[in-house]
């Protein structure tokens, strides 16, 4: 199903956040609910060099990639009536022309027990975006995050933010790509705040 189907002539939306946006929507909603999209697991493998960095050191933010034995956690929002449209145009301009983020239709499987999956729009940075950075080594991602800031702030609040939500709203879920680098990036953060040695090799 294209984002345009779940478009056409509706008076509800769910869209689903897995990155800052579940920490920072940003947009008027009706309700949100914590759940997962099958398909697809969460990476640090997008540039970002407006938000939580620059040209000259872009910082790192989540996308997803597919893989059929995973999923990834999240919140997805339902916005209504002239709700759509505004949180649209907001996140047109912070995702998509400022991200790099493009919109896919997935189905999102909320937590409570017996409650139906939905159609939700979900934005996605993909390989052959020009800020695409890839795969990594949690340390080299960290080593990156700790050091990048943009308009938005510092990239590490970004990393912590998210991991503070998986622990907070989703403690059952294990996401060792997640945890693995807010370790190293808070083991790096001595050697950030001005010690006289210098920063590990990873
Ligand atoms: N699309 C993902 C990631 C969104 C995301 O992190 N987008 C960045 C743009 S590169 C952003 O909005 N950052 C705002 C911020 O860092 O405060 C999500 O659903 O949360």
């Amino acid at each position: 199903m294209k984002p345009q189907d779940i478009l056409a002539e509706k008076t509800s939306l769910w869209i689903f956040g897995y990155g800052s946006l579940v920490w920072k929507p940003d947009f008027k909603y009706k309700k949100s609910k914590v759940g997962y999209i099958q398909g697809y697991k969460r990476r640090f493998w997008h540039g970002d060099n407006f938000h939580r960095g620059n040209d000259e050191m872009p910082g790192r933010v989540v996308t997803l990639v597919e893989d059929d034995d995973a999923c990834t956690w999240g919140v997805a929002y339902e916005v209504t009536g002239s709700q759509i449209e505004e949180s649209l145009k907001y996140l047109n301009v912070r995702e998509a022309v400022l991200g790099g983020y493009i919109t896919r239709a997935v189905e999102f499987v909320p937590r409570g027990v017996g409650e139906p999956p939905l159609l939700a729009l979900v934005y996605i940075a993909t390989a052959d975006n020009p800020i695409y950075l890839g795969p990594a080594s949690p340390k080299e991602i960290a080593a990156q995050i700790i050091v990048s800031h943009g308009r938005a702030g510092q990239n590490i609040e970004y990393l912590l933010r998210l991991a503070d939500f998986m622990r907070c709203q989703c403690p059952e879920v294990e996401d060792a790509h997640l945890f693995s680098i807010e370790a190293a990036a808070l083991a790096l953060v001595p050697y950030l705040l001005g010690s006289q040695q210098a920063v590990p090799a990873s």
